[in-house]
């Protein structure tokens, strides 16, 4: 077989079913650049014909000729008449697109040969007959449409261990359907004579089905529920549990109240600010670990260790952090003992080094540039302190930089409010942040079965990251982040994102190695320190990808080619798999999946390879602003997040 073998299929193809349709199928024209014909390695690998007025039948040993094929698209025509057989030659094929033509007869056996298949679509057709237990052979098929045909009969235990869209509405079926489809949405099997699952009880079955059955019913109505992937309502609580809850939350609040009150009382009595400040001269600090101690060399107070080992977040008696770092203030530099402040806070500082010296501080991560802590003061306000590693800039150059950073000062950007700098020590310090970072969020305890972030917080959070980076480059040429990711997205107590950790590549010096490699990284990129715009759009790109996803895009092996985010999503849309990519997550929102769709689009233009290929930043947040506006009106009030009400997590 070669491509003269696949040009004259193509021929034939075109003689039997698209004579007045496909102009450009011309021998002058080289076969690979006819319209809807794609090659790989001189072969034909995809044929993509949607809407493209093709009419008639199919014709026998024509289409099982093009045996490299991997894509057969010819949704969105007249074709009528029974799939040919000779389909079942084509053993490369992995996407069947057939949707909205006329085809008619059952589903030939031929198909079921078809052991690569990834997605089947032939919705929307005058397919008869029994849907055959043989889909079964299918073992990779994760789409399988066959809503809007002529199906009759019972549905067959289907058990497809990736299957994950599936659709039978609209069909002469009855009876129950069967255990391993009861986890698919509503919308899979309506107009149907189907009971059972997401449909509600079948005659005869009882609510109570046996302990952890998977389409365990809930006991007491709402069974049309049960499947609950396809319903955006939340579940409403009995007055009862909500009191129950409230109740147990006011007493829990209450104990960790006692409890904070009694550590205090008792740090108090061995930590007055004078005596933190006397122990702090005497303080000794290895350089990654830190450990405090007292005055006769053993660790002070509780054992304030406040270890490089950034997993479970530790308390320290007094604030480790600064307190170590005043210690050194008094040495070689002979530099101000002070907290530089910016923005409005420099004219009337709210703290001093003094007031982060009596903070107790706690772990909250560790980054490449550093360790991030949260310190909270003995006013109770909280600040984020950030501990710097490998800065070996000249102090003028440094303070220099860094005011850069201060300078931007932006409601969408999380502000850097003061820092500190010695010789040994460098702190910056930033608002804290409650509710965490997108990561967190977005990856955290998913197992569990906590629900992650809706749609709108989303595409919410999208928006105002992209504005809060179109600020940062706003300010300059050169301005760039040098840092997205899904970490440094950090969000208040109603959702809202703000951009945290801008510039930090600017500080570091030529000694700064990522320990991490990172999944945002644009390719061109090879001295994190070499930051630029373009550079910011692709991590922003992998960030949206992320977002639409549900992957982690650090978590390297995205699919078995180990392809990174990026093309592993380019790939999955080539072949026009798009649904696929998608967080299982987001499919249950209704009318989201233009927007989705759209914010998709753009994601993959902000991650090109080629960094004159990407939009601007600003375009960025212009764009994700017109998809929002433009598919606003079609959702219910219900999906978004109306002003002061949390969105459902
Ligand atoms: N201002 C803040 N408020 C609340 N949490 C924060 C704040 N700054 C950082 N964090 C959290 O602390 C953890 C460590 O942050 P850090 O910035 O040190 O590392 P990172 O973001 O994982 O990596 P990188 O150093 O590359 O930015 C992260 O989970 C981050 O979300």
């Amino acid at each position: 077989d070669d491509l003269n073998t696949d040009a004259q299929a193509l021929q034939a193809l075109r003689s039997a079913v698209g004579k007045s349709a496909l102009p450009s199928w011309n021998s002058s024209t080289p076969t690979c650049n006819w319209q809807g014909v794609t090659c790989e390695n001189g072969r034909v690998t995809e044929l993509r014909l949607p809407g493209a007025g093709l009419m008639g039948t199919l014709p026998s040993n024509v289409l099982g000729n093009l045996s490299a094929l991997r894509t057969l698209s010819l949704r969105y025509n007249a074709l009528t008449g029974p799939i040919p057989d000779d389909l079942s030659r084509l053993s490369e094929l992995r996407a069947i697109y057939f949707q909205h033509n006329s085809f008619s007869g059952e589903v030939p056996a031929s198909v079921f040969t078809l052991k690569n298949l990834v997605r089947l679509d032939l919705a929307g057709n005058k397919f008869s007959g029994e849907i055959s237990p043989d889909f079964n052979k299918l073992n990779r098929l994760g789409t399988l449409f066959l809503d809007g045909n002529s199906f009759t009969g019972e549905i067959p235990k289907l058990d497809l261990p990736t299957l994950s869209q599936f659709n039978v509405s609209y069909n002469k079926l009855n009876g129950s359907i069967p255990k391993s489809l009861r986890k698919m949405p509503k919308d899979s099997f309506l107009g149907t004579g189907l009971c059972g699952g997401p449909l509600g009880l079948c005659p005869g079955e009882t609510a109570l089905t046996p302990a952890g059955s998977p389409e365990g019913q809930p006991a007491g109505g709402g069974a049309a529920d049960a499947g609950g992937a396809s319903s955006t309502k939340k579940k409403k609580l009995s007055g009862g549990a909500i009191a129950g809850i409230a109740i147990g939350c006011v007493f829990g609040v209450l104990l960790l109240l006692a409890l904070i009150f009694f550590l205090c009382r008792k740090k108090s009595s061995s930590s007055t600010p004078a005596a933190a400040v006397e122990k702090g001269r005497d303080l000794q600090m290895a350089p990654m670990d830190m450990e405090l101690k007292g005055q006769n060399g053993s660790a002070a107070g509780n054992g304030a260790h406040v270890g490089a080992a950034a997993a479970a977040p530790a308390v320290a008696t007094t604030a480790a952090v600064a307190a170590a770092a005043a210690a050194k203030t008094g040495g070689a530099t002979g530099g101000s003992k002070k907290l530089i402040f910016f923005g409005p806070m420099a004219a009337a500082p709210p703290f001093d080094l003094e007031d982060l010296l009596r903070a107790s501080a706690e772990v909250l991560g560790k980054g490449a540039f550093g360790t991030a802590y949260k310190a909270v003061m003995e006013s109770g306000s909280a600040v984020a302190v950030k501990r710097l590693k490998d800065v070996d800039l000249p102090e003028p150059e440094f303070r220099e930089r860094i005011a850069a950073i201060g300078a931007v000062q932006h409601e969408l950007v999380v502000p850097l409010r003061a820092y500190y700098f010695s010789k040994d020590e460098k702190l910056l310090v930033y608002d804290y942040m409650s509710m965490g970072s997108l990561s967190a969020l977005l990856h955290g305890n998913r197992a569990s079965g906590r629900t992650p972030l809706d749609w709108e917080t989303r595409s919410a959070i999208a928006l105002a990251a992209a504005r809060g980076v179109a600020h940062i480059h706003s300010t300059g040429p050169t301005a760039s982040h040098g840092n997205i990711k899904s970490s440094n997205v950090l969000l208040t107590k109603n959702y809202e994102a703000r951009v945290s950790d801008h510039g930090l590549p600017t500080l570091v010096g030529p000694s700064f190695s990522p320990t991490r490699v990172s999944g945002y990284r644009a390719p061109e990129v090879t001295d994190i320190r070499r930051v630029s715009q373009k550079a910011d759009v692709y991590s922003f790109g992998v960030l949206l990808l992320e977002l639409l996803t549900g992957k982690a895009p650090t978590h390297a092996v995205v699919n078995e080619e180990g392809l990174d985010l990026p093309r592993w999503v380019q790939s999955v849309v080539r072949e026009e798999w798009t649904a696929e990519v998608f967080d299982q997550e987001l499919l249950r929102y209704q009318n989201v999946e233009e927007e989705m769709v759209q914010l998709l689009q753009l994601a993959i233009d902000c991650s090109a390879q080629h960094p004159d290929r990407r939009p601007s930043m600003s375009e960025v947040a212009a764009r994700i602003d017109e998809i929002r506006r433009s598919s606003l009106g079609d959702r219910p009030a219900t999906d978004s997040a109306g002003e002061g009400e949390e969105p459902s997590l």
